[in-house]
């Protein structure tokens, strides 16, 4: 089974009273489209992703390994239509597709899940979000209310819009000339769609004031953690100490069960710190013969993996080291490389700095070297 995700993303947005179209626009520091990119993304259950953009736009989004990106039509339905048809030339192996707007960028990793779950099931060929109308309904004319009209049983609707993909391609041939969404269209081919409960978050960015809006929900639904960690260790003999992942001689080494990378050491402990996961000595214990002379790196690479199953990015790290000697200052670059290499965070993200402490205590007798390190964790989607 496989499951794709089918982004529309081609529409110029009219209404959104913005320079460009609405998707490319700046929203909580990020743009709309990058938003709900990621939203996908860090839903398990989804094998593809495609992009439809417009042809004008098509150097606005960079090459990724996690996105396919095609070309749209003139209406909504046309772009739904021509991402369709990529994915039936493209692959070939697509079961189920999720047809969403690139402006609901407000749409949870948990909603989409539930969404292709039920459709993947089965025991219907198509799944829709929507939200019951709980408003009275007027007819206008000219400014007066020139009727009613009965609420019951009408929803808004929203998407993503989930469906066997054979079928919703084959309705999509049937009626080119699309409707307002893609239930429209399924049912005009006889297809049953089932509701699924929307979500209020899960607004369409539309006019001016729905930016504001989108960015208050995404700011709700994130997670920000502060994690930090410290560590000390114990001098030896030896002709290098490993700091941060770099070899830097000296007169002595540290000493420890490990490496002794005393500064990768406390980076590990802010990372486990943030999460609420522990510390580096839970999840490798001294007593294990197995982490014997290991190199810290493990460590690291353990906690970071750690933090992205759990839909963590590190946002930035500052580590400090504390001895008299050696001079770290010449080895910082080195030793950010070193980092940024292991956590992906990029160096400009990352700092590493020293300082003494004048001498004072066992730092300052040269007995040993002490680490602190602090991190930001940032989830972005609930
Ligand atoms: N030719 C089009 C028109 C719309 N869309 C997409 O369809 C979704 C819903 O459409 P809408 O909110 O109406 O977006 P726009 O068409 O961009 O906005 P407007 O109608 O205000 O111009 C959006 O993600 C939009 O990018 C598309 O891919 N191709
Ligand atoms: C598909 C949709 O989001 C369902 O509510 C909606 O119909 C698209 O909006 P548009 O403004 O009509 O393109």
């Amino acid at each position: 089974m496989t499951i794709a995700a089918l982004i529309v993303a081609a529409g110029r947005g009219q209404r959104a009273g913005t320079p460009g179209p609405k998707q490319w626009q700046p929203l909580g520091g990020r743009r709309v489209i990058d938003w709900t990119l990621d939203a996908f993304r860090a839903t398990p259950l989804i094998d593809r992703i495609l992009v439809v953009l417009h042809t004008d736009d098509l150097g606005l989004l960079p090459d990724s390994p996690d996105f396919e990106v095609t070309t749209g039509g003139d209406t909504r339905a046309g772009s739904v239509r021509n991402g369709l048809e990529y994915l039936a030339a493209n692959g070939g192996d697509v079961t189920h597709v999720l047809i969403h707007d690139v402006a609901r960028c407000c749409i949870t990793p948990a909603h989409i899940a539930q969404i292709a779950a039920r459709v993947q099931t089965g025991d219907t060929p198509g799944v829709a979000p929507a939200l019951a109308v709980t408003d009275a309904l007027w007819i206008g004319a000219d400014g007066q209310v020139a009727g009613t009209q009965d609420r019951s049983g009408l929803y808004r609707a929203q998407t993503p819009q989930a469906f066997d993909f054979a079928a919703i391609l084959d309705a999509h041939r049937a009626h080119p000339g699309g409707g307002a969404d893609d239930v429209e269209v399924a049912r005009v081919a006889g297809l049953a769609v089932s509701i699924v409960e929307g979500d209020e978050s899960n607004l369409k960015i539309t006019h001016p004031p729905d930016f504001t809006r989108a960015e208050k929900i995404l700011r709700d639904q994130m997670d920000i953690r502060i994690g930090s960690g410290f560590d000390v260790h114990r001098f030896g003999a030896g002709d290098h100490v490993m700091l941060c992942g770099v070899a830097v001689p000296h007169e002595r080494g540290l000493q420890g069960h490990s490496d002794a990378d005393v500064g990768m050491h406390a980076l590990t402990d802010a990372i486990y710190g943030g999460l609420a996961m522990g510390d580096i000595g839970r999840h490798f214990p001294p007593s294990d013969p197995q982490w014997k002379g290991a190199e810290s790196h493990i460590f690291l690479r353990h906690a970071v993996n750690l933090a992205a199953e759990h839909g963590f990015k590190i946002n930035n790290i500052d580590v400090t080291l504390i001895c008299e000697r050696p001079k770290i200052t010449p080895h910082s670059t080195a030793m950010r490389a070193a980092l940024a290499e292991i956590t992906g965070v990029t160096v400009d993200r990352i700092s590493v700095k020293a300082t003494t402490s004048e001498r004072l205590g066992f730092t300052g007798r040269e007995e040993g070297i002490a680490a602190q390190a602090a991190v930001t964790l940032v989830k972005t989607c609930a």
